[in-house]
């Protein structure tokens, strides 16, 4: 008999929880790496994690530690699922604990201020790893519904196509559809910048906007997130596909997205401190909102709509005076 595929889950929040839960339940050894001694307490003893999910059961091959070691311990696969401002910090405590030939796979959909790295480019820079062995798992992945076990398709992106085979056996359940890409620039980008049009929905909804503004705000922001693509080397067809349409229109959808309900917060009129305040978990666009625009102009992308999201969240730019500029930019073609 095969041994069990081990896996290493840093850490378990949201998305780490209801990750590790596919893992588990896809037949893979999960270790969660929690920070806190009560979530792993709840996590080892209850089969709960009470403070993302209460009341949803986890998958006994499942179990926690707040020991990293012990976490990263023969792991076949290392998950990353921490906030991605704080992944550089992170990794860098983690980096001489894993196992020698583990392959490094990042959920995050963040993009790092100031250095404006992905999040691949992050654990390639931290943990000397080559790119072979970095995968990233993007898609329209609302992690409640996910721990719900709720029907969802994924991507697992690596630049080596066995690599992605393997991981896409190692997370593949009855629920839980992943693809294999090697594009995993275009992945990483259609997961970050979906956030950033995430709160401009968001913001659209909570001024009361409607759908035709939805549709068109989705349609751009698409179009604004595949020309930075293309300038970054991104497969084009990448952003039709679920790390691009698929994950935008999820989150522009849905309640349970936390970028979609910040904007929606800022658009009804809340201040930005009143909104970090009612916010409990990541909500990535309101950093990347930053990194995101600072990549474009670095790479002399107009992004009209992340731009605007910028100076609403960043600089107090009233969401009545946004919408109206974005409207009256010059005309132009469709496709240019
Ligand atoms: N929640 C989802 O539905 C979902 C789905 C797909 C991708 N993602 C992405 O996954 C990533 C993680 O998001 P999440 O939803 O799990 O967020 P979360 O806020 O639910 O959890 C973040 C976790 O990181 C930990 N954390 C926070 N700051 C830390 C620090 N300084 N050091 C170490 N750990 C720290 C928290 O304790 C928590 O366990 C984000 O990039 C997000 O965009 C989330
Ligand atoms: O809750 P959000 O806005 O971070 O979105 C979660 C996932 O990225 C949806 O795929």
């Amino acid at each position: 008999m095969s041994k069990p595929v081990k896996a290493a889950v840093f850490s378990a929040g949201s998305w780490g929880t209801a990750f590790g839960m596919v893992l588990a339940d896809a037949g893979c050894e999960v270790t969660l790496w929690g920070r806190r001694a009560e979530v792993v307490d709840a996590i080892n003893s209850g089969r709960t994690n009470p403070d993302y999910f209460p009341g949803v059961e986890l998958p006994e091959n499942l179990r926690a530690t707040t020991d990293p070691a012990e976490a990263a311990a023969h792991a076949d696969f290392t998950v990353l699922s921490v906030p991605s401002q704080t992944l550089r910090a992170n990794l860098a405590d983690w980096a001489p604990l894993l196992a020698p030939d583990t392959v490094l796979v990042s959920l995050m959909k963040g993009v790092e201020l100031g250095s404006v790295m992905r999040m691949s480019e992050v654990i390639e820079d931290v943990a000397k790893v080559s790119r072979d062995r970095i995968a990233v798992v993007s898609g329209p992945n609302l992690a409640r519904e996910i721990a719900s076990r709720m029907p969802a398709a994924a991507v697992v992106a690596c630049t080596d196509e066995a690599v992605a085979r393997r991981l896409q056996a190692a997370c593949h359940t009855p629920y839980f559809r992943p693809y294999t890409i090697t594009d995993v620039v275009g992945c990483e980008l259609g997961g970050a910048v979906k956030n950033v049009i995430g709160l401009a929905v968001g913001i659209a909804d909570g001024m009361g906007l409607g759908d035709n503004a939805k549709g068109s705000l989705i349609t751009r922001g698409l179009v604004e997130t595949t020309r930075l693509g293309i300038e970054m080397g991104a497969d084009p067809l990448t952003f039709s596909g679920l790390a691009g349409l698929g994950d935008l229109v999820a989150t522009c959808s849905s309640p349970l997205s936390r970028n979609h309900t910040f904007g929606t917060n800022l658009g009804k009129g809340m201040t930005l401190q009143e909104t970090i305040a009612v916010t409990k978990q990541t909500a990535e666009g309101v950093k990347s909102c930053e990194s995101v625009l600072d990549l474009a102009r670095r790479h002399g992308v107009d992004m009209p709509i992340t731009e605007t999201v910028f100076e609403i969240v960043h600089e107090g730019k009233s969401p009545v005076v946004a919408v109206k500029e974005l409207m009256s930019r010059s005309a132009k073609p469709e496709r240019r």
